[in-house]
This record gives C-alpha cells, sequence and structure tokens, in this order.
C-alpha cells in the first residue's frame, strides 16, 4: 500500500494566468494498493459528490500511469482523505490527480521520472499551474515548450503567510474558465506580460514592495468578478488593510492575500466585505511550502 500527500495550491498568484502557482500548507491523501477489484472510499472534504467508481479522477489518473507504461491497470484499493475544499480555487483536482498519478507510479517502483510525471500530470489537468506546485512545492513557473513542458521551482526567501478567504459556495473551474474572452487588447497582453515578469523578480529578489505592486491582472480577474459577489472590494479592502498581493486564487472563489506580519485586520475585512455582499466564507491562514507530494509506502 502507498499514501501519498498532496498539498493544496493556488494558481494564476495575479497575472500569471496557466502559468504560475504556488503550494500551501493543507493537504489532501491519497492511499493506494491493488486489490481484486476497484473500492474507492473518501473522507473529509467532499466525501459525499466525489465519485466513488470509475470516473473518480484519482483512479482515472492512477490508470492512465499503468497505460503509459503499458500495464494492465489492476483492481485498486483507494482511500482519500481530502483537507483541500472542492471546487474552492485550492488546487483540489490537481491534488487528486497528483496524488492518483504519484501512487501509481510508486506501486510500480517509480518507473516514470520527475519530468514524465511533471507532464502527465499537466496533459490531465489541462495546465500546470496548480499540478506542478502540488508534485514539486514551492513556487513553479510552467509552459509548454515545442516537444516538452519547461518549468522552474522558485524557493521565496521571504516569509509570508496566505489568508485565504474561502466562501461557502463552489466554483467549477470549468464555468470559470468559458467567461473569458477568446482575445484579448494589446494593452491587456502587455500589462500581463510586464506584471507576471516583474512578479516572478520580486520573488527571486525577496521584494516585498515590488512583490505588492504587481499581483495584478487583466486577463481572467475582471471577467470572473461577475462570477464572485464582492470579489473587488474584498480585494481592495484587504489591501488598504495591509495586505501585499491580494488575488483570486486559481479560478476562485476563493480570494488570497499575502501578509508578511499579523494578519488579523485583514482577515477581519475579507470576511466582514464578503458577508456584507451576501456571502458566508471561510478564514483560513496557510503557509507557502518548498515540498511537493509525499509517498509514505508500507
Ligand atoms: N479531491 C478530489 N478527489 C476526487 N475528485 C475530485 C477532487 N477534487 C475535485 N475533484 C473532481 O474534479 C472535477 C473538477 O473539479 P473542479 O476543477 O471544478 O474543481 P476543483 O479542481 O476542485 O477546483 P479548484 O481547482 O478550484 O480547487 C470535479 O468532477 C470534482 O468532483
Ligand atoms: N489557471 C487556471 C487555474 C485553475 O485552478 C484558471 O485560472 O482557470
Amino acid at each position: 500500500m502507498v499514501k501519498v500527500t498532496v498539498p493544496a495550491t493556488t494558481a494564476n498568484l495575479g497575472p500569471g494566468f496557466d502559468t504560475m502557482g504556488m503550494a500551501l500548507d493543507m493537504y489532501n491523501t491519497v492511499e493506494m494498493a491493488i486489490h481484486d477489484s476497484l473500492v474507492i472510499t473518501v473522507s473529509g472534504e467532499g466525501e459525499s459528490d466525489i465519485s466513488l467508481n470509475e470516473t473518480n479522477i484519482v483512479y482515472q489518473a492512477a490508470k492512465m500511469v499503468f497505460d503509459q507504461v503499458e500495464q494492465h491497470c489492476p483492481g485498486l484499493r483507494i482511500h482519500l482523505h481530502n483537507e483541500v475544499p472542492v471546487a474552492r480555487g485550492l488546487g483540489s483536482s490537481a491534488a487528486a490527480v497528483v496524488g492518483g498519478v504519484v501512487a501509481a507510479n510508486a506501486l510500480l517502483d517509480n518507473p516514470l521520472c520527475e519530468q514524465e510525471l511533471a507532464e502527465l500530470v499537466t496533459k490531465i489537468e489541462g495546465h500546470p499551474d496548480n499540478v506542478l506546485p502540488a508534485l514539486l512545492g514551492g513556487v513553479i513557473v510552467a509552459g509548454w515548450g515545442k516537444d516538452k513542458l519547461l518549468y522552474q521551482k522558485i524557493v521565496p526567501g521571504i516569509q509570508i503567510e496566505a489568508v485565504v478567504a474561502i466562501p461557502e459556495f463552489p466554483l467549477a473551474t470549468k464555468k470559470a474558465r468559458e467567461v473569458l474572452p477568446s482575445t484579448v487588447s494589446f494593452q491587456d497582453a502587455l500589462f500581463n506580460v510586464n506584471r507576471a515578469s516583474l512578479l516572478v523578480t520580486a520573488l527571486i529578489t525577496n521584494n516585498l514592495q515590488l512583490l505588492a505592486e504587481v499581483m495584478e491582472d487583466r486577463l481572467h480577474q475582471p471577467y470572473r468578478c461577475t462570477l464572485i459577489p464582492g470579489m473587488n472590494e474584498v480585494i481592495e479592502n484587504a489591501k488598504a488593510a495591509g495586505a501585499l498581493g491580494v488575488v483570486l486564487s486559481g479560478a476562485g472563489p476563493t480570494i488570497l492575500a499575502l501578509t508578511t506580519d499579523d494578519s488579523k485586520q485583514v482577515q477581519t475585512v475579507m470576511k466582514e466585505v464578503f458577508e456584507a455582499h451576501g456571502v458566508k466564507c471561510n478564514i483560513r491562514v496557510l503557509k507557502p511550502i518548498l515540498s511537493g507530494a509525499k509517498i509514505d509506502k508500507s
């Protein structure tokens, strides 16, 4: 039996749409063993909604590993325990995909290398900015090259925390991608190139002041705010309360505020402003983590 522990992730980080993401200290676990049939059990977040049959994405991801090494996928006994809320913008499906792939690879004595795992999980999820930080930890910048996935892990030296305001309502990533435009203006494209480049620079040089200035976006947030009541006001008020960058976490609806010291005021403001717009939310204070999926084999 193998047990894989996979972190939550926040994708985009504002301007880094489908390109940048960061691992956070909230975890899902996937326990997997070969069995005479497929048996899936789930506890924690999503326990009553997540599929218990072949459509489960942890199983689907595991089966793709067996297919890739041309082995028949046996029956599997899978237990999922989830801390990461589903469809809230904290990388729940990415944690599931990474957990399924890493667990199956471990059951087969790790035939796939890191690059192959990175490419497989990105192909399954469709974009790298949740699955790669979930796999590798830290902050990841990634995108497809001509014939392989290009990625780089950044280990920020700055001590920051992430206050996340997690609305009670879910927002499926698919729905949040449907509201995005098929084309954008040259100015908006240039704006995001500029801010994403400066964001990477700020992270690499541990420049907190610059970080606070550049976590802005014109490619997805202006369109998704129509799906999340109070989103812009929560962002503005959290910044006014002293947060550094405040952004939509992944495809939302969670909003993430980076802070360096006492974040009590930021937490209060985010909760109150969301509630003023009729949105009940959960506040959690998370920390960026530098390690990704971890395997325990017994
Ligand atoms: N931990 C999980 N285990 C199994 N299936 C999951 C898990 N999390 C999400 N899914 C499934 O993945 C599919 C895609 O979910 P969706 O992308 O809408 O939400 P999400 O990935 O949880 O969102 P986010 O990335 O914002 O957390 C859904 O069918 C959902 O049931
Ligand atoms: N980059 C993806 C992340 C989804 O979690 C999006 O914003 O749709």
